[in-house]
């Protein structure tokens, strides 16, 4: 069956359009132009064929006019003679046989057409007659032409119209001739008759062919004679006036040229009219004008055929060349659609297309690229080649089973490539039906998803994966721990989380680089996934923090509790396994906080809290400890939560509050005080520095609470400036390390001493031994700047650290605050009693000033006298006061005024 031809685009179409336009302009002026030359030859042909015709009707006009003019030259010479007979004789009397009768008798018989010739004398009595004797005595007075005689003196000859004289009605044309007597005047007219039988025999010695007409014609339009012959009523005297004849009187020409239909019998005829010249009478010259064009029309036929045969060889022609000309469009659109069908077909995704029975036809170069597989090694085959193993038959089966239903299937899909790799790619299949709607092709299309299935995995990997080690990040931790929640109450059985964090791992980061850190934390991924079973969940959640989910643990809490603590001890046994990281051996412990996952009412985040608590209880009993999530450790964690965010509010609340401890000289008199921080709680009353402390400091909400205590200590110093027994007063405050890390801790002390007025020398700052652990260089830099501005240091709790002396002794300090715990044992531990002695001993050495805190007995203070301690803080003393009541203990009695 003919494939439906496409509609040409419509640029093509529109060329098409133009061209076939020109065409046929170029065909249709070629016709008319040729058209118009046939026309003028024709019409020229036509002109001569009736010029032609008009000079030979003239040429013969003129013929009949000379004979006409002889005709009536040589009656007119009868007439002549007769009228000098009697003018010689004298006018004949009537009947008289005279000499003129006789005369008139051989006229008569001469001019043979002359059908009689009469003498009528001047009164109009025929008085002779060469034939019609019975006329004589006929008086013609009253005739037109004799009174025309009578009456013109001037008149000579006359040849009348057809007149029709009694008796016997016919018609005749009569030539006269005046008669004068010798003295000139009128003695009557010489008369010929003439009957229009003549000039018929006359015209029939002529002869017509057929088609012409010779006729004449009186001066009154009266038909005199004609050739051919005519039956009545067209006989001589019939009157063959017509409006173009008459027309043509009027205008008064000799001669002209007429073409109209003859009345005589109805043929269309060219006329050449002639007057005779000096007689009345019309040449009426004739030709069938249809026959005079016989030839014309057949020429005018053959050219007209010939025109015709042109018209049709030059259609043809130009159909042929708009068949050519739409072929030639069709076929340029084929080759532009076949060149976008194969631009079309070279996309970057990969085609193929096979037949009905899915063999291979034809695949573009992506196909080529993407397989491996070139066009020749895959034509005739079947796509199965490309199969990767990985689906099954049932998913081919539906594969092809949504092709056949639905035309198409399109899906993701793993094929393999020549060289063996399996890939993802996106593949869409079609079936190609013809109009009858049989099957006839396959088109296949695929992309490659190789990269975009990679980076769907990399993204993956990054949203749900830790980087460093591959264990599940947080969020996917979370998922599991969503799921393992449902399966707990589905399976009843219970599950346990385990929270493992690294003892001491930023020091481990902090001196041997984190390089190595990283490497630790990825060796011990690595050998808690080899411990652990499949099953269970190992996730790294931040630094150096693992958790594992178990699920499906025992059946009790009991029973989960227990294997969760020895799977807890076998990681805790495998971490502290020592192992090498660039040729170091490195040995690690790890904490552990379990929580047993019992029920769903509990949520992720409750669990994750309960780990979380756990770990913090078994971090806060030392390394490497193990501990089990406790409800009263919950609560204790609510509560220093609760406290952490009163904490936050205090400073604003202005609960703050400076106490003031008193220190003391050997004579009891007062030297200087310790501002101690107190927090008036609102429902708490008092609260003691142990209980906020270290909060503030894990808060590392010290830092603005500490600028206060400067501030209010710095404050009090500017006051107390002024007041007599006072102003030798010093006031120190207890620095923290993390405030004194603080990179602008310098500048806020400088700033605060500016702003108060404080004197700077009476500002002592109490630092202990654990400042030094650390960026010791940078405590002692600082330290050196504020010694500059004169600010004095104090080493708070001397003793309890492990600082080494020589460093110690590098450190611009003013004095050494021997430890309470020390102080207090003095009298009942000899080793207590040595340490402080060599405390003392060291002080001394080191030209520092000593303090001697926690002084509460008398005893306690004449040892510290005794072994060298001028100054001392104890209760013994005082305690840590408010402002009003230290400045009332100082006036009493301890002011060293
Ligand atoms: N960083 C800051 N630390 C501060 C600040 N204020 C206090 N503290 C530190 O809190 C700890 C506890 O202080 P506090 O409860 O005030 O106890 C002090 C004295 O009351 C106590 N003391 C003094 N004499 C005796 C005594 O005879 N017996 C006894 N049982 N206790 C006594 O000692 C504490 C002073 O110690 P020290 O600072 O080491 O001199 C304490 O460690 C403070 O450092 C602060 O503003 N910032």
């Amino acid at each position: 069956m003919p494939q439906p031809v496409a509609p040409l685009t419509s640029d093509l179409a529109k060329k098409y359009r133009q061209q076939r336009r020109g065409a046929l302009t170029l065909y249709g002026v070629a016709l008319l132009l040729l058209l118009s030359i046939f026309a003028w030859i024709l019409y020229e042909q036509y002109r001569q064929e009736l010029q032609t015709l008009e000079t030979r009707n003239a040429a013969r006009a003129d013929v009949v006019v000379e004979w006409a003019k002889g005709v009536f030259a040589q009656s007119g010479q009868a007439l002549f003679s007769v009228a000098e007979l009697v003018q010689l004789q004298g006018m004949p009397t009537e009947g008289e046989s005279s000499a003129i009768q006789q005369a008139l008798r051989n006229r008569t018989r001469s001019v043979d057409w002359v059908d009689d010739i009469g003498v009528i004398d001047a009164e109009g009595i025929v008085q002779a007659s060469a034939r019609s004797a019975d006329s004589i005595g006929r008086d013609l007075s009253s005739s037109s032409f004799f009174q025309k005689f009578r009456d013109q003196d001037d008149r000579t000859e006359l040849v009348t119209p057809l007149y029709s004289t009694a008796p016997d009605e016919r018609y005749y044309l009569y030539q006269a001739r005046r008669l004068t007597r010798d003295n000139g005047e009128f003695d009557g007219i010489a008369v010929a008759r003439i009957s229009p039988a003549v000039f018929e025999r006359a015209l029939q010695r002529l002869g017509v062919s057929n088609g012409e007409s010779i006729a004449l014609v009186d001066g009154e339009l009266k038909l005199i004679a004609r050739l051919p012959s005519l039956e009545d009523p067209f006989t001589a005297g019939w009157q063959v006036d017509s409006p173009e004849t008459l027309a043509m009187l009027e205008r008064d020409v000799d001669k002209w040229s007429l073409r109209v239909t003859s009345p005589l019998d109805q043929r269309e005829r060219l006329f050449q009219m002639q007057w005779i010249e000096e007689l009345p009478l019309l040449v009426v010259v004739g030709e069938d004008v249809h026959l005079q064009l016989a030839n014309w029309r057949q020429r005018a036929g053959i050219l007209a055929g010939v025109m015709l045969l042109i018209a049709i060889l030059g259609a043809w022609g130009v159909r042929h060349y708009l068949n050519r000309l739409r072929f030639e469009h069709r076929l340029h659109q084929s080759e532009a659609e076949l060149r976008i069908s194969a631009t079309a077909f070279q996309t970057h995704l990969g085609m193929l297309i096979a037949d009905a029975n899915g063999h291979v036809l034809k695949v573009n170069n992506t196909f080529t690229r993407i397989t491996g597989y070139s066009e020749a090694e895959l034509v005739g085959k079947s796509p199965r080649m490309l199969n990767s193993g990985r689906h099954d038959a049932a998913f081919y089966r539906k594969l092809w089973q949504r092709v056949q239903v639905a035309g198409s299937w399109e899906g993701e899909i793993w094929s393999r490539r020549k060289n063996g790799d399996v890939f993802p790619e996106w593949l869409t299949i079609s079936a190609v039906y013809d109009p009858q709607g049989t099957l006839t092709h396959y088109v296949a299309t695929m992309s490659d998803i190789s990269e975009s299935k990679a980076a769907e995995q990399e993204i993956h990997q990054l949203a749900f994966y830790d980087p460093l080690t591959g264990l599940a990040n947080r969020r996917l931790f979370m998922d599991r721990m969503e799921a393992a929640l449902k399966d707990v109450n589905r399976h009843s059985r219970w599950g346990a989380l385990l929270f493992i964090d690294i003892d001491n791992f930023k020091q481990i980061n902090d001196t041997l680089g984190h390089y190595v850190g990283d490497q630790l934390l990825q060796h011990l991924a690595r050998l808690m996934g080899q411990m652990l079973r499949e099953t269970d969940t190992l996730a790294r959640l931040g630094s150096d923090e693992f958790a594992v989910l178990i699920e499906g643990l025992g059946k009790s809490r009991e029973h989960t509790a227990e294997l969760a603590e020895n799977i807890a001890q076998k990681l805790q046994d495998m971490i502290s396994q020592p192992m090498t990281v660039r040729d170091d051996s490195l040995s690690v412990t790890a904490s552990i906080g379990i929580t047993v996952v019992s029920d769903h009412t509990s949520t992720v985040d409750d669990y994750l809290q309960q780990a979380d608590m756990a770990l913090f209880q078994a971090k806060s009993s030392g390394r490497c400890a193990l501990s089990f999530f406790d409800p009263t450790m919950q609560a204790e964690l609510l509560a220093r939560v609760r406290l952490e965010n009163e904490l936050r509010q205090a400073l604003a609340n202005e609960e703050w509050q400076l106490y003031f401890q008193p220190q003391v000289d050997q004579d009891g008199r007062c030297i200087g005080v310790e501002g101690l921080l107190r927090w008036q709680h609102p429902e708490r009353g008092l609260v003691m520095p142990g209980v906020f402390i270290p909060l503030l400091e894990s808060t590392e909400l010290i830092n603005p609470v500490g600028d206060w205590v400067l501030e209010a200590a710095c404050q009090q110093l500017a006051q107390w400036a002024h007041q007599p027994g006072f102003a030798e007063l010093s006031v120190a405050v207890n620095v923290s390390p993390l405030q004194f890390r603080q990179v602008d801790f310098v500048n806020k002390v400088e700033s605060i001493l500016q702003r108060t007025g404080a004197p700077s020398h009476k500002l002592k700052l109490e630092v202990t031994e654990s400042l030094f652990v650390e960026e010791r260089d940078d405590a002692r830099e600082k330290m050196l700047q504020l010694k500059q501005q004169g600010v004095r240091f104090a080493l708070d709790d001397y003793g309890t650290g492990y600082s080494s002396l020589a460093y110690l002794a590098h450190l611009p300090l003013d004095q050494l605050k021997i430890d309470q715990s020390f102080v207090q044992q003095v009298i009942d531990s000899k080793a207590n009693a040595a340490i402080v002695e060599s405390t003392i001993a060291l002080a001394q050495s080191l030209s520092l000033e000593i303090v001697a805190e926690g002084v509460e007995r008398d005893d306690q203070q004449a040892w510290l006298l005794a072994h060298g301690c001028r100054a001392y803080q104890g209760f013994l003393y005082g305690k840590a006061m408010p402002l009003n009541v230290l400045e009332m203990w100082l006036r009493h009695e301890h002011l060293a005024l």
